[in-house]
């Protein structure tokens, strides 16, 4: 290990600010930069016993030569080109064994690109996903790193001390090199993505369906908290709900309008799988659900020209039991489908992935982490390569739970309210199951249009249909 790595870190804003703080408590000295210096002034007067082992600067000069050889320079800024621009203005001043540290959410392709420019420099370039909003940036992230094993070598011990911990296992690995660590991260976030959006739907299915107030609401999310669904973004469910709000008095939920923002890493991972060809549908229909929700006049035309919905479900056509069994299928056919995305990647990008060693880094410090993540980790160690859906427990869960998820989706649709990534799970769950499926009819569509030929069942050699009406058939 190279003890000698000397840390600096620019962008003290959300993430930046409390990464910094994080790694000063673990006895890293830091240098620190911010574009807007005010911003540093205030940040080191209210670090307090921390300030110590913080040296700001106010300018980008002052901070590289603050910042002793060899030099690790952790980037938390917006991603995109401000962290080119920023590395740009860091070259000239850097040196070899100096390396930047891209902590943003990045495209992966960013920084395979931006790895690949380091590669003709005198520095390196790594890039990291860090996940855990603030609190876990301040107190334990989740940290999927991309690099070779030399930067893990040299680095990984800042990482694992800053990084959150699973009964004193740190949430922090190697994931491969290049932009691994940030494909990782961005799956992560499609997962996030799904994992929101099935429990919107469950929000609904209980406000719109069955006329509950949100405090009621809070106390089912606060009983699922201590069952087989205990995660973060269950626990935080329960405190959104609960919440007043301090200008009207009514419930926090009830005053926040409708229309869910994104900053792209969801779409990211829905468009990175139609790329590699893999069927996440759950996570395309968080992503679309987001998108939709976003359109609130035509919400409104809709409901007016065709009719309100969601209407309030009839008497006794779904209980919170079901609704709790519903998630938790729902929840593993998400992950199944986000797992095999990293596996296919893995193959593609020739990225030794640990698949198992991933959902280890996910179970303390992230936000989707959660208790199943544990049963996740054991059941890929034993069957990398596998889909979730057939590992056990999970196969027997999904045995267990899926005649609530369809009783749930049934009751959904039947009165109108919306359950995009639950019922895109089912749909995704009986389709892996179907041995003949109905693809021979597109087969035999697409020979008739365009003579694209097709396979027969019986082996015979004879690619193409007797189609005499067919556009082709004439020549
Ligand atoms: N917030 C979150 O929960 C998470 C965020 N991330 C990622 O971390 C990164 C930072 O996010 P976050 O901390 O939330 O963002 P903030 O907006 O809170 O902070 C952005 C920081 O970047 C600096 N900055 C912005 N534009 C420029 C520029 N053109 N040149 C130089 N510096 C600039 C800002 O400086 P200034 O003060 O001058 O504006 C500020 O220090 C992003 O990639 C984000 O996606 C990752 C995980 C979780
Ligand atoms: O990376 C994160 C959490 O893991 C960030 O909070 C990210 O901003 C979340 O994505 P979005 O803003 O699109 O909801």
């Amino acid at each position: 290990m190279d003890e000698t790595m000397n840390f600096g870190l620019i962008g003290l804003g959300t993430m930046g600010g409390a990464l910094a703080l994080n790694i000063a408590e673990h006895g890293f000295p830091i240098t620190v930069y911010n574009r807007t210096g005010e911003v540093t002034e205030h940040f080191t007067a209210n670090a307090g016993e921390l300030a110590q082992r913080l040296t700001p600067t106010a300018t980008l000069e002052e901070f590289v030569a603050a910042i002793k050889p060899p030099r690790a320079i952790i980037l938390m800024v917006p991603a995109g080109p401000v962290v080119d621009a920023q590395i740009d203005a860091l070259a000239p001043l850097l040196g070899p064994g100096d390396v930047i540290i891209d902590a943003g959410n990045a495209n992966y392709a960013d920084t395979e690109r931006r790895t690949c420019r380091a590669g003709d420099e005198e520095f390196d370039f790594i890039g990291i996903g860090v996940s855990g909003g603030e609190e876990g940036a301040r107190h334990g992230p989740s940290i999927m790193v991309g690099g070779q094993p030399g930067h893990w070598q040299r680095l990984g011990h800042l990482f694992e001390a800053i990084s959150a911990k699973y009964e004193g296992v740190p949430c922090a690995a190697l994931m491969g090199q290049g932009g691994a660590g940030h494909f990782v991260k961005m799956v992560h976030n499609g997962i996030e993505y799904a994992d929101m959006q099935m429990i919107a739907e469950a929000y609904s299915l209980m406000r719109d369906g069955m006329g509950q107030d949100s405090t009621r609401i809070a106390r089912v999310f606060e009983q699922w908290n201590r069952g087989p669904l205990a995660s973060y973004l269950i626990e935080i469910s329960g405190k959104v709900a609960r919440a007043t709000d301090p200008i009207t008095g009514a419930p926090m939920l009830d005053v926040i309008r409708d229309a869910a923002g994104q900053k792209g890493t969801g779409r990211w991972t829905a468009i990175e799988a139609q790329h590699l060809a893999v069927p996440v549908p759950v996570i395309e229909a968080a992503v679309a659900a987001r998108n939709i929700s976003a359109r609130t006049d035509e919400r409104a035309k809709g409901a007016e020209v065709f009719g309100q919905m969601p209407r309030a479900l009839p008497e006794g056509a779904l209980d919170l039991e079901t609704l709790e069994r519903a998630l938790i299928a729902g929840k593993i056919l998400c992950y199944a489908q986000g797992f095999e995305m990293l596996s296919v990647a893995a193959e593609k990008f020739f990225w030794d992935l640990p698949m198992a060693t991933i959902a280890r880094i996910w179970r303390a410090g992230c936000i989707i982490r959660s208790d199943m993540l544990n049963d996740m980790a054991t059941a890929l160690e034993g069957a990398e390569g596998e889909s979730l859906i057939h590992a056990e427990p999970f196969r027997s869960l999904l045995q267990e739970h899926e005649a609530a998820l369809r009783e749930t989706v049934i009751a959904a649709m039947r009165t109108g309210i919306a359950v995009p990534a639950l019922s895109s799970g089912l749909s995704w769950f009986d389709a892996m199951r179907t041995r003949r499926s109905s693809a021979n009819i597109i087969q035999a569509q697409r020979d008739f249009f365009g003579a694209h030929s097709f396979q027969r069942l019986d082996g015979v050699d004879a690619p193409h249909g007797p189609w005499g009406d067919s556009p082709l058939a004439e020549g």
